[in-house]
């Protein structure tokens, strides 16, 4: 025998690019560009088992609906466009109980003029919300692929050694990484008067200082460091989650050709990288629930 687990189905990836027009400083256009993905969950087992799609909404229909629900809010923050279609998936389909909304947001730079932007390279702004009809609703928002590094202010030494151990230990190297991190909004102050936009400078800003700011001993360290400035600074989120690849910097041995190398000729390695990841937690964080379900 064997049972049905848990189930979502949803429409991944959907490209949503609004423009508001005139609406930016001094009659400027505005424009927000997400990747938007929605997940549904409740009582689906008839289609799974039978083949009955009386409960499914189509994903097409969920992709129509990412648009419509565009136009309708303008270029607001991705947190309350996922807010509305998370709502309105659960409040308008009696199967569905849950919906997971999550938006990538691709940022564009104001260029000279109205109309004209350039596409921020690197970093993506994230966010996740989670409405469920009896568990309420969780808001995870965040920031992927933002890429870091000191050139020194770095240390790795007395780790144990074994006999696979070869790596010497060192007092100053570089230090690089992509970070990705999610922090966890406290249930209680987030909603739609929420100033998602503040909390992602604000959060952001405190990454980058304590990455900054921290003298290393560890990637580890500067990734508590990060999480805790977070949460020091922005007291709307309750726990932040990191995950930081060690982009290696290895020095080239420049002997061959009669040069020295103080620190200053590296081969940026692609891979293996060391994997480093984290929870920091505010002592009053409530529990996560479903939050990163
Ligand atoms: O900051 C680091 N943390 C590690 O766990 C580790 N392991 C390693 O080989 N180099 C590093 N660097």
């Amino acid at each position: 025998m064997v049972t049905l687990g848990f189930n979502r189905y949803g429409k991944a990836e959907v490209r949503v690019v609004r423009v508001s027009r005139g609406t930016g400083p001094d009659g400027s256009d505005e424009i927000r560009d997400w990747n938007v993905s929605s997940s549904l969950s409740g009582d689906l087992a008839g289609s799974h088992l039978t083949g009955d799609n009386s409960h499914v909404l189509p994903t097409d229909t969920q992709k129509n609906t990412d648009y419509a629900f565009a136009k309708r809010l303008g270029a607001v923050e991705p947190e309350v466009y996922a807010l509305a279609l998370g709502r309105h998936f659960v409040q308008t389909q009696e199967p569905i109980t849950r919906a997971r909304m999550s938006v990538e947001e691709f940022g564009w730079r104001r260029l000279s003029g109205p109309h004209s932007f350039a596409r921020d390279a690197g970093s993506v702004r994230t966010t996740t919300v989670i409405v469920d009809r009896e568990l309420g609703t969780s808001i995870v928002s965040g920031i992927k692929d933002l890429t870091v590094l000191n050139t020194t202010n770095s240390e790795f030494w007395g780790f144990p050694r074994d006999e696979y151990t070869t790596m010497a230990e060192t007092r100053d190297r570089m230090l690089a990484t992509q970070v990705s991190a999610q922090w966890r909004f406290r249930p209680e102050t987030a909603g739609e008067d929420t100033d998602f936009a503040a909390v992602y400078a604000q959060a952001t800003e405190a990454l980058l200082a304590a990455f900054a700011q921290t003298y290393s001993y560890s990637l580890q360290q500067s990734l508590y460091a990060m999480g805790e400035r977070i949460l020091a600074d922005v007291p709307a989120l309750c726990e932040v989650r990191l995950a930081l690849p060690n982009k290696h910097h290895f020095l080239v041995d420049l002997q061959p050709f009669g040069l020295t190398n103080d620190n200053e000729v590296y081969y940026a390695a692609d891979r293996p990288y060391g994997l480093i990841e984290g929870r920091v937690l505010a002592d009053d964080a409530p529990d996560e629930g479903i939050a990163f379900s």
